[in-house]
């Protein structure tokens, strides 16, 4: 996939690239995490490929190949790929509950009645939230963020698509919250043989689940490698730096 997305032009001024370059290859049963510097470019370069833009933004070029055949992200988005966006309260509409969300996706998925209820349900338990039976009634704004990540796992779990885009899915949760995402996200990749691209700022959440990483820097990835060997020998400056802050960060000096 090469995508590029550019800056609408305001009042005349020359559009600003802000993903030029950004190549990322997605395979079955893999983890790829996508790390950068913020503002580097990796939650438009996921938008892009799942053309779920912000205003003011929009794709100039780039293609997606699915099993080599191009594809259009649009035709992508809960078929072959699901997703789940940072900020989970943003991503549901606030005057649907929980199942109206379920059942919009289960629509989608061909699924409905007793098998669609079903399904919900084992996608409940799969993320911890199986133990109440009154879940699916609740508002988004009766619910916590950790809860709403969870919802928003779950419904990318019904959708059955073999990839699935994770855009820094444990911002803003408790550790214990963290730890039970990542497990489950890991889980996903192991039985299901799903593809994760997981967009994150916390190297050891790399370390723990990525098979490959690719490093963003001002709009384009400069180095992609196999975990383990990107972490031996970084090769590019932006590699080397977010080790060193990594470092600096969680060493205790002895
Ligand atoms: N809607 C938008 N309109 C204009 N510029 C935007 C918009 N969204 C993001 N940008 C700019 O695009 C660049 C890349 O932003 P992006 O959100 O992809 O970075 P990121 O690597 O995901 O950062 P973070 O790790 O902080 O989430 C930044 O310079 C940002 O200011």
């Amino acid at each position: 996939m090469a995508v590029e997305t550019w800056r609408d032009a305001r009042r005349g001024g020359e559009p600003v690239p802000l993903v030029r370059d950004a190549t990322l290859e997605l395979r079955a049963g893999e983890v790829l995490a996508l790390v950068g510097a913020s503002g580097s470019g990796k939650s438009l370069a996921c938008a892009a490929l799942l053309d779920v833009l912000p205003p003011g933004t929009r794709r100039r070029a780039g293609r997606i190949l699915l099993d080599g055949a191009p594809a259009e992200p649009a035709s992508l988005r809960g078929r072959a790929v699901a997703c789940v966006l940072q900020a989970p309260r943003t991503a549901f509409n606030p005057l649907r509950t929980i199942g109206d969300h379920a059942g919009e996706t289960l629509a989608a998925a061909g699924l409905r009645g007793r098998a669609g209820r079903a399904s919900m349900e084992r996608a409940l338990a799969a993320v911890g939230l199986g133990g109440d039976p009154h879940l699916p009634e609740l508002y988004p704004f009766q619910m916590s963020g950790g809860m709403l990540q969870r919802a928003m796992i779950a419904l990318a779990l019904l959708t059955r698509a073999p990839f699935l885009i994770a855009d820094e899915p444990t911002t803003d949760l408790d550790l214990v919250a963290q730890a039970g995402i990542l497990d489950l996200l890991a889980g996903l990749v192991r039985e299901r043989g799903m593809g994760l691209l997981i967009v994150t700022h916390d190297l050891g959440v790399v370390a723990r689940l990525a098979d490959r990483v690719a490093v963003m820097e001002e709009g384009r990835v400069v180095e992609t490698n196999d975990a383990a060997s990107l972490f031996a020998h970084p090769a590019h400056p932006a590699t080397r730096a977010l080790l060193a802050a990594h470092h600096a960060l969680y060493e205790v000096p002895r």
